[in-house]
């Protein structure tokens, strides 16, 4: 599914955010990502939405190395990958409703069934009172949970969200990860950066650790207890 192969990741000539990063995620697996602030999660994540290219090494994403990928086929890889990052880029101009429908719309699926299907997802991360407000409207922690039901809308193959529990109190945040167990049950794999050690602990899952640019695997059962 995903494989890093000695990637490193530099901003400019600051020395390397990333280093010497390698490690494979198979089809359908559930990471946690975790680290101090400033570790290098939310740069991780982007290379592996293909947002940042490596500075060096090797990214293999969908069975295809991303150095030869061309601009022009980013879209339709893309389409494959759901997003939660920290800018949630909603459209303003639509609905809580329609922002998260718009995946399904581009895919083709009739009316009726968006509706109910994002009408049902809302529900679930508690915007059932919001479906018709205006992104604007809502506040961060809602506007979140909208970016979080249009990233899950059309079971994308891969699952990237950058502390998406941030802004919620624990009882939301819970229902956040049965959302993303639920894609996982589905075959999706999902990778989900977070400071929530509450959450670590109740979703036995291993981590991909940060600490210095470079990236431990610490197992389910040894992330659990520590
Ligand atoms: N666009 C950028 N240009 C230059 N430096 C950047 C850029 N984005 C991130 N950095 C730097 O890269 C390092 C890692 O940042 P990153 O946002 O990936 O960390 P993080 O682990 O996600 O942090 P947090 O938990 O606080 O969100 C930081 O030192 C940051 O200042």
């Amino acid at each position: 599914m995903i494989r890093f192969e000695h990637v490193g990741l530099r901003y400019g000539v600051e020395s390397e955010v990333l280093r010497d990063i390698s490690f494979t995620l198979t089809p359908g697996s559930f990471h946690f990502m975790t680290g101090a602030s400033g570790a290098g999660k939310s740069s991780l994540l982007k290379l592996m939405y293909l947002a940042h290219r490596p500075s060096r090494g090797i990214i293999t994403l969908f069975g295809r190395d991303m150095s030869r990928v061309t601009r022009a086929e980013l879209p339709e890889l893309r389409r494959q990958i759901g997003v939660v990052f920290q800018d949630f880029a909603l459209l303003d101009h639509l609905s809580a409703l329609d922002n998260v429908a718009l995946p399904l719309r581009m895919a083709g699926a009739t009316d009726t069934d968006t509706v109910e299907h994002c009408t049902e997802i809302l529900r679930w991360v508690g915007l059932g009172h919001h479906l018709h407000a205006k992104p604007s409207t809502l506040s961060g922690g809602q506007q979140q949970r909208v970016a979080i039901a249009r990233s899950v809308i059309n079971r994308p193959r891969l699952l990237l969200a950058d502390e998406p529990t941030g802004n919620v109190d624990d009882g939301i945040g819970m229902r956040l990860l049965y959302l993303f167990e639920e894609l996982h049950k589905l075959g999706t794999t999902v990778v989900i950066a977070t400071h929530n050690e509450t959450l670590i602990r109740r979703f036995n899952h291993p981590r991909l650790h940060l600490d210095g640019g470079r990236l431990q695997v610490v197992p389910a059962a040894a992330a659990r207890g520590g």
